[in-house]
Formats: structure tokens, sequence, C-alpha cells
């Protein structure tokens, strides 16, 4: 069986971070791994607290993974501080992790902040160089490439400067309403659009977790970078589709759609 790796925050609903990760990586049938970079209490609403691991613990704990199940593709979210970001970056080249995807989480659907100020510098001096693929939204494309997005064009220049300044593929997202969740892969110079229908569901908690690790999943199991963005995107469209309706603000997806009798009940 194929591996996956997620080094992420623990989402306490259960509809992003590690768990949407683990839950996308199981669904996608690849064997899920986790280090946890920090915990979160939070729900459908908002995040009201947040603990980070120490930056010797998070070492630890990729130390344990690599030294015994190697993954075969890994996936970052959110790691909201520096010193995080360069014990990351470090065991990763120690280890020589391939199929690197950086989702750079900055604020959650829910309005929160999930990464300091001073660590967007580290996230893009440290691991932006170690990324197979880069999967930023539109207010984190803008953010990184220092330019304002407005429609498709817009999604084109930011993509191709982010690609071109990091040398990384870059996904830059369209869930955000430039676009009927058309997505852009920029690559080796090259732009290519993935068409997907807006599905008219207001639960979107977890989205761009879901997305992410379901790209490492099929990296994970040997595709290439296009039919992996695919695949994952067919599969967005499933857990959205479902229509899953929980708790009282942006729920999750039902990431379990595909499973016979998956919630019926
Ligand atoms: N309503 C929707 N219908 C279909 N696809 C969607 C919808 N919303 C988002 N997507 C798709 O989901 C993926 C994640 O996109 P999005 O821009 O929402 O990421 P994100 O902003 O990182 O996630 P989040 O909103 O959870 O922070 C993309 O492939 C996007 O096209
Ligand atoms: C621990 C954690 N990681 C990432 C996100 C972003 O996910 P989203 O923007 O989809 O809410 C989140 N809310 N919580």
């Amino acid at each position: 069986m194929k591996t996956a790796l997620t080094i992420a925050g623990s989402d306490s609903s259960g509809g992003a971070g590690i768990q949407a990760d683990m839950k996308t990586m199981t669904a996608n049938g690849v064997y899920a791994m986790s280090a946890v970079t920090a915990l979160t209490a939070q729900n459908t609403t908002g995040v009201t607290d947040i603990l980070e691991s120490t930056p010797h613990f998070l070492g630890e704990q990729l130390d344990a993974i690599f030294t015994d199940i190697f993954p075969d593709a890994v996936k970052i979210g959110m790691v909201s501080s520096a010193d995080l970001i360069v014990v990351i970056a470090e065991k990763l080249k120690q280890y020589k992790a391939k199929n690197i995807v950086v989702d750079p989480v900055m604020v959650a659907t829910s309005g929160a902040k999930l990464l300091r100020d001073d660590a967007v510098e580290a996230l893009c001096r440290e691991l932006l160089p170690l990324a197979a693929v880069l999967t930023p939204n539109i207010p984190e494309a803008e953010i990184l490439s220092g330019m304002t997005i407005t429609d498709a064009t817009g999604m084109e220049a930011a993509a191709k400067y982010i690609s071109e300044k990091y040398g990384c593929a870059v996904l830059c997202k369209g869930g955000h309403k430039v676009n009927d969740a058309d997505d852009l892969l920029w690559r080796n110079g090259f732009g290519k659009w993935f068409h997907g229908k807006r599905i008219d569901n207001p639960n979107t908690h977890g989205t761009g977790c879901t997305l992410s690790s379901a790209i490492a999943s099929n990296l994970a199991k040997g595709y290439d970078l296009d039919e992996s963005v695919e695949r994952a995107k067919e599969y967005i469209s499933g857990a959205l589709a479902a229509m899953l309706d929980l708790g009282h603000g942006s729920g999750p997806m039902n990431h379990m759609f595909a499973l016979k009798g998956a919630f019926t009940e």
C-alpha cells in the first residue's frame, strides 16, 4: 500500500486540518500518517484557541515517521510559526522527502488567522522551494505574489509569478468566487485550467485541506501532477455534492461519500 504523511494542525471539529487530511488519504486509498504542528480548539463557527507543538517535538514526530514508514508523498498544511517551518524544512531535506504538496494555509474559512505574520517569510524561504506543487487560494496567492486578483487573467499572472520565483508548480484555486471553481495549474512557464462546476453548498470548511491531501494521495499512487489534480478535483466535487450539513457555521464535507452506506442514517 502506498503511504502519505500530513504535517498540519488538528481541527477538533474534524472538518479541516489533520482530520480532513487523514480521511481524504484513506478515502483515496493510501495509508495516512500525521505529524501534528498545533492543536486548535475549533468548530464550524471559528477557532477559539491554538496550542502549538514545540519545534523539538515536531522534529521527533518526523524522525519517528521517516525512520520507519517512508511516506510516498507529504502534504504540509497549517504551520503557524517560523521555528516550526525551519524544523520541517530541515527534516524534509535530511530524509529526502518526495512529492511534497504545500498548502500555504493562512486564514481559515471562518476568518481565523492560522499563520503568524513573521512566518510568511519563513514559509516562502524554507518550504516553497521544496514543493512539487503549491496550492494557494486566491487570498493566499495575492499575499505570495503581492498582486490583486479579480479575474482569471489575474490568477494567471499571480500563479506565473509565484511559480517562477520559487521554482515550483502552482495550483491557484478558484473556490473564492473569481470563477466557477476553476483552478489554474502553472508549471514550467505554462498554464493549464482544470474546470470544475461550482456546487451550491455553503458547507466548505476544509476544502483546501481536502484538495491538497487528495493531490498528495494521487502523487503517492504514482499519478503525474496533471492526473493527480484531475482526480483530486473529482474527489472534492463528490464530497461537496454529498451535501452533508452539520454544525452552526460553514460545515464539513462528506469525505466518505463513496463508502457504501456513509452518512445515510
Ligand atoms: N462551491 C464549490 N463547488 C465546487 N468546487 C469548489 C467549491 N468551492 C471550492 N471548490 C474547489 O475546492 C478546492 C479548494 O478551493 P478553495 O479556493 O475553496 O480552497 P481554500 O480557500 O484553500 O479552502 P477553504 O475555503 O476551505 O479555506 C478547489 O479545487 C476549488 O475549485
Ligand atoms: C487545523 C486547521 N488547518 C487548516 C484549516 C483551514 O481550513 P479551511 O480554510 O478549509 O477552514 C483549518 N481551519 N484548521
